[in-house]
């Protein structure tokens, strides 16, 4: 069986694209995962605006939206006993607040008009198959459901979604399948025409994009690679699925509560295994960020193109060309980045944290946009030593580090990440391992395989290991220190200017 991965885009025909010259008749089985992100639909599946413009062509809060602040807010302050399974605090990113938001903000234009609100994974299977059946993934992960106990009608109750409660769950999902199970019939014939594919292929129920991830590499077979956890249990694995966000996916046999860490969630990615699930709103975005608002960054687009590398090859070459005698990430010795731009997801789950660089000069030259690069590529990597740090204390034991997503395409983001952790880091032979996660689904749901862990098994193939530096410790231990004074310091800011 062969696997043939895509990314939907609304620009184009992805499908038909990658289906072009093999015989559609041998797909056997479709698995979508996407962005936790808020879709809203009528009662007649049309879509409804969540603006104030009115606008129904925009009918999705994207999952990083933090309008919802207030309602997020009031949502921690109940102390609810389903809070427990979030990591102690509910993020604004989660699927409660922003409901909230809509029924206090859009009551007559969209709230008392909805009839449906899909995470955007299962609105993309309900789009293909018309079964509205939910997945668990992203209703345990999102929106408080419990794989054991189900809804909670006094946590919608207690929050003001008592609404919910009074037509069973009717439109956020009382129907819930397993990430991987066969969505009705398959493929309606509307959405084989609009795919290019036979109608009646199989359809998995979904998963969000960070758990296809971390299906697509956590089981892989490690043999032959010189690395401790082989023969370890699949526990000691930490995937972290880097992209526009960095998620952190643990499993464990028992339920693992760790202080902001997203959590324990019961078989949401790895069916029989609890998942903690830590993260970093902003990741590959706040890179971007940095580079793309720095006065250089005409410069290096310019040279980049020249040579026709991305901006993010040169700007690696460009560091390995300055760093002279010493090591790359030895750089950065007086230059050092809090990387909470859009607020702390994990372990602080702090929202009203900010970004934070000192070390700045007066220069903004090529050099000055790579060493201020280098240093947020080395925040984020702190960031996940952080969570990391957490998650042991809690009772993970992680030894190896799988990464996948677009930030584990930057040789120096997947250095620093094993430097700075300590950890080898194994990166998977196919980088798109977030739609092998998808395909894992697919091939469930065709019935190819028995069971997600077999399909991850065999699906699932390591590509290439990087090691730590294990003797430039010493240098981020170091930097690790002052990292951390960063966000005390960032407190202490914030109370000196609330007192009197
Ligand atoms: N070839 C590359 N080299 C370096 N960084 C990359 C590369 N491709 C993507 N990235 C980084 O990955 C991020 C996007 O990752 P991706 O997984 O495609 O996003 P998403 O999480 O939204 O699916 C970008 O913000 C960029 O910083
Ligand atoms: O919360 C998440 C997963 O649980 C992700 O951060 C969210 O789905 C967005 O992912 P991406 O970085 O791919 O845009």
């Amino acid at each position: 069986m062969s696997t043939h991965l895509v990314q939907l885009s609304p620009h184009n025909d992805p499908v038909k694209k990658v289906v072009q010259g093999i015989d559609v008749n041998q797909v056997r089985g479709l698995g979508f995962d996407a962005t936790c992100s808020l879709v809203v639909l009528d009662k007649q599946f049309h879509p409804l605006p969540v603006n104030l413009e009115g606008d129904s062509r925009r009918n999705i809060i994207m999952w990083l939206d933090h309008r919802a602040v207030s309602q997020v807010h009031r949502i921690n302050e109940t102390q609810h006993s389903v809070l427990q399974y979030v990591g102690g605090v509910m993020s604004v990113e989660m699927q409660a607040p922003k409901l909230l938001w809509l029924k206090e903000n859009l009551r007559e234009t969209c709230w008392d008009k909805a009839g449906h609100f899909f995470d955007l994974p299962d609105f993309l299977s309900w789009k293909a198959t018309g079964v509205t059946a939910r997945s668990l993934c992203s209703l345990v992960c999102k929106w408080t459901y419990s794989a054991e106990k189900g809804w909670d009608d006094s946590f919608w109750k207690t929050i003001g979604l008592e609404d919910f409660v009074a037509d069973n769950y009717s439109k956020i999902g009382n129907q819930v399948l397993p990430p991987g199970a066969s969505l009705g019939n398959g493929l309606t014939p509307e959405a084989a025409k609009d795919l290019g594919l036979p109608a009646g292929v199989a359809v998995a129920a979904s998963l969000i994009d960070a758990h296809a991830g971390g299906l697509g590499v956590i089981g892989a077979d490690v043999r032959g690679h010189g690395l401790s956890c082989e023969g370890q249990p699949v526990t000691s694995r930490l995937a972290v699925i880097c992209g526009t966000s960095s998620c952190h996916m643990g499993i464990s046999r028992d339920p693992i509560f760790v202080p902001g860490v997203w959590g324990p969630y019961f078989s949401a990615m790895v069916p029989g295994f609890w998942l903690n699930e830590g993260g970093q709103s902003v990741t590959g975005k706040l890179i971007d960020h940095m580079v793309q608002g720095h006065a250089a960054f005409p410069e290096l687009q310019a040279k980049a193109a020249a040579r026709c590398q991305s901006v993010y090859a040169y700007l690696n070459s460009h560091l390995d060309l300055i760093k002279k005698a010493q090591p790359v990430g030895f750089l950065t010795v007086d230059l050092h980045v809090w990387p909470d731009f859009h607020g702390n997801r994990s372990p602080l789950a702090d929202l009203t944290l900010k970004g934070m660089v000192t070390g700045l000069k007066l220069s903004q030259d090529l050099d000055d946009l790579a060493i201020l690069y280098l240093a947020t590529v080395q925040a984020i990597a702190f960031g996940t030593r952080l969570i990391i740090e957490a998650m042991e204390a809690a009772g993970h034991s992680v030894s190896t580090l799988f990464l996948c997503g677009g930030l584990s395409k930057n040789p120096l983001f997947v250095q620093m990440h094993a430097d700075i952790t300590g950890m080898p880091v194994i990166l998977s032979r196919e980088v798109e391992s977030v739609l092998v996660g998808a395909a894992i689904l697919g091939a469930c749901a065709s019935g190819d395989f028995a069971s997600v862990q077999e399909a991850m098994a065999k699906m699932s193939k390591v590509g290439k290991v990087v090691f730590p530096r294990l003797e430039d410790k010493r240098y981020y231990d170091k930097k690790y220190k002052v990292f951390l004074k960063l966000v005390e310091h960032q407190k202490e800011y914030a109370a000196i200017m609330k007192g009197d």
